[in-house]
């Protein structure tokens, strides 16, 4: 039972390996990203095959004029006159290689750089909804692996396509104008090579599948261990992390190694039809020539065109294998790119523009999941200008009720309205303008303080930044650093204290000025001057604004306009300190047992 209960430990969300058939839509829509770039490059992409056809095709046919009509005639004139032509050919294929080279990588790069983008920008629209169902690391695979993925397929893939079926056909061509009866004896082999490349195909696709899904799992891991490396270590549970990782690692390895070895059969299979085709060519070749029904130029060039067939079909085989991770990556892409918001924006929503901040929540209903109510009728009136504190036990649902008003989620039934505004009606732009939220765990970004504090405004200048920091008091401490409001913080500001960050957030949400100000409370204990500092600040910072403070330290309550007390998704008690004290109430129980823990 104890091992069983380490196996389950970590859990992702299952993504099931889809086998679909191959996607006529899907790919046609991955190919659409091209269209942009096809008025550029499709006179380079029609020169390239123009030159490719004339050396590939070429090439063999002089070679074959070289010996019938040069050197069995022994014409030495002409034989250096066609050595001449199959030399600037030649030259003139290399030239056009590097070319194509460079343009494909530009034209590559171009479009994975416009698909990265619009992945970026489609999920930083997404509701939270979306990110409640999805670790970070399995977003994170998709935004690099699976673009990453496609990057060969749009660099050298769809370009050789075009190349290679052009020159099947040409060299096809050549051999049924130079000899039927030898073509028809050739091509047997091709039915057989299909048929058996068909079977490996769906093999194949399955395959990568796999692997994207491991190394999905992978990179979720991954990055919730970074991110709790501190709490791994303080519960030594490092080599639970390590036995867990190994054992995806494995998994990963395996996956790949399966995908590998079915890509790698595609191979072997041209190379045995090639070299039945050799033989036959030999065996029917040597046949007609003794029948005097082929020359022997046309033998040659029969064995260059040969040489030269097998080679395009390989690498079709080759693009086949992109193509099908191609698929499967894209197939993960667009799932991303068509996630709709789940608090989608109407058409004709509203600007919501010079609030005065009254917030009324009507019979709200709200479940995260469908399943589970978590807030019951919610009826709240906020005025604006109004200071209330939401209370109540842990999971009660106050942070429920901010989701509700930020429009981070709808609720499931009633409304709720802004000025008068029901929140669906309304863009989401502007009201997020309008309502700045402050987090007990302030989010700190890489950059310098000023950057920081800016984040509220983005546009306010540093003379700006600077007033709002000295107004709610974070002056002390951003002078005292090293480089003062140009010192760099890092990702989640671990140089700063929980105080000073708290001051920071102020801050920026100062600069913000919304008309709403939602404030969740710091549990942690902080030293008593910085608390007196803290609690100035946010006198300040409050002042004129409608404000909802989630509260955890009741003392810090009393002077709010109104207390609503939470259970269970549904409110008590709704009044002030001393109204709800006499009532006797929930409230009342609340305050005294935080006082009696405090107290001991
Ligand atoms: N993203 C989510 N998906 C599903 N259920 C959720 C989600 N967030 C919260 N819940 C559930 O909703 C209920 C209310 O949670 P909420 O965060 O509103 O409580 P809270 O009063 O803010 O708690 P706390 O004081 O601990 O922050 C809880 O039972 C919680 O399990």
């Amino acid at each position: 039972m104890k091992s069983r209960q380490k196996h389950d430990r970590f859990q992702y969300s299952v993504e099931n390996v889809i086998d679909k058939p191959y996607n006529w839509t899907q790919m046609t829509r991955l190919m659409g990203y091209m269209k942009p770039y096809l008025g550029k490059w499709l006179p380079y992409a029609i020169l390239s095959l123009a030159v490719v056809t004339l050396v590939r095709l070429g090439v063999p046919f002089l070679i074959s004029i070289a010996i019938d009509e040069a050197i069995q005639k022994k014409n030495l004139m002409d034989l250096f006159e066609i050595a001449g032509m199959i030399m600037g050919l030649y030259v003139l294929g290399w030239m056009e290689s590097a070319l194509r080279i460079r343009w494909t990588n530009q034209l590559g790069h171009s479009v994975i750089y416009d698909l990265r983008q619009e992945l970026f920008t489609h999920i930083q629209r997404l509701s939270h909804r979306f990110f409640d169902k999805r670790s970070a690391g399995s977003i994170l695979v998709r935004i690099t692996n699976d673009i990453n993925s496609l990057q060969d397929l749009f660099t050298n893939g769809v370009v050789n396509i075009f190349i290679d079926i052009v020159m099947l056909i040409g060299i096809l061509v050549m051999l049924f104008v130079l000899s039927p009866t030898l073509t028809f004896g050739i091509m047997i082999v091709l039915p057989l090579m299909f048929l058996i490349s068909i079977q490996l195909r769906k093999k194949i696709r399955l395959a990568w599948q796999t692997v994207r899904l491991k190394q999905s799992k992978i990179n979720s891991h991954l990055n919730e261990s970074i991110q709790g490396i501190r709490v791994t270590q303080s519960f030594t549970q490092e080599q639970e992390n390590l036995a867990f990782f190994e054992r995806m690692n494995m998994d990963n390895f395996e996956a790949w190694r399966t995908a590998t070895q079915r890509s790698a059969t595609f191979r072997p299979i041209v190379d045995m039809a090639g070299a039945i085709g050799t033989a036959i060519l030999i065996w029917l070749g040597a046949t007609l020539i003794q029948a005097d029904t082929i020359s022997i130029g046309v033998f040659v060039a029969f064995a260059y065109y040969l040489g030269n067939f097998w080679e395009p079909i390989s690498r079709l085989g080759q693009v086949y294998n992109q193509l099908l991770m191609a698929m499967a990556s894209s197939e993960r892409i667009f799932e991303f790119l068509d996630e709709k918001p789940s608090v989608p924006e109407q058409q004709e929503a509203v600007e919501l523009t010079d609030v005065q901040g009254s917030i009324v929540l009507e019979d709200v209903q709200f479940s995260y999941d469908g399943q589970r109510d978590v807030l019951h009728h919610i009826d709240l009136k906020i005025k604006a200008g109004e200071t209330i504190a939401l209370v109540g036990h842990t999971g009660s649902g106050k942070t429920s009720i901010v989701n509700l008003i930020c429009r981070f989620y709808d609720p499931t039934n009633g409304r709720v309205k802004i000025d008068g505004v029901d929140l669906t009606q309304v863009r989401l732009e502007t009201l997020r303008s309008q309502v700045s939220i402050v987090l007990q765990d302030t989010f700190i970004f890489s950059g310098s303080i000023m950057d920081n504090i800016r984040f509220g405004r983005p546009d306010a200048t540093d003379e700006e930044v600077i007033q709002a920091a000295c107004a709610i008091g974070a002056d002390f401490f951003i002078s005292r650093l090293p480089n003062g409001y140009h010192t760099e913080v890092e990702e989640r500001g671990n140089v700063l204290s929980q105080g000073e960050r708290q001051l920071l957030s102020f801050a920026r949400a100062l600069l913000a000025n919304p008309k709403i100000l939602i404030l969740d409370e710091a549990t942690a204990s902080i030293d008593t001057e910085t608390e007196v500092k803290v609690q100035q600040a946010l006198k300040r910072l409050l002042k004129g604004r409608t404000a909802i403070v989630i509260a955890h330290r009741l003392s810090t309550i009393r002077e709010v306009d109104t207390i609503v007390v939470l259970d269970h998704g549904t409110i008590i008690e709704q009044g002030n300190h001393t109204s709800l004290m006499d009532r006797r109430g929930v409230y009342y129980d609340l305050v005294l047992s935080q006082f009696r823990v405090l107290g001991t």
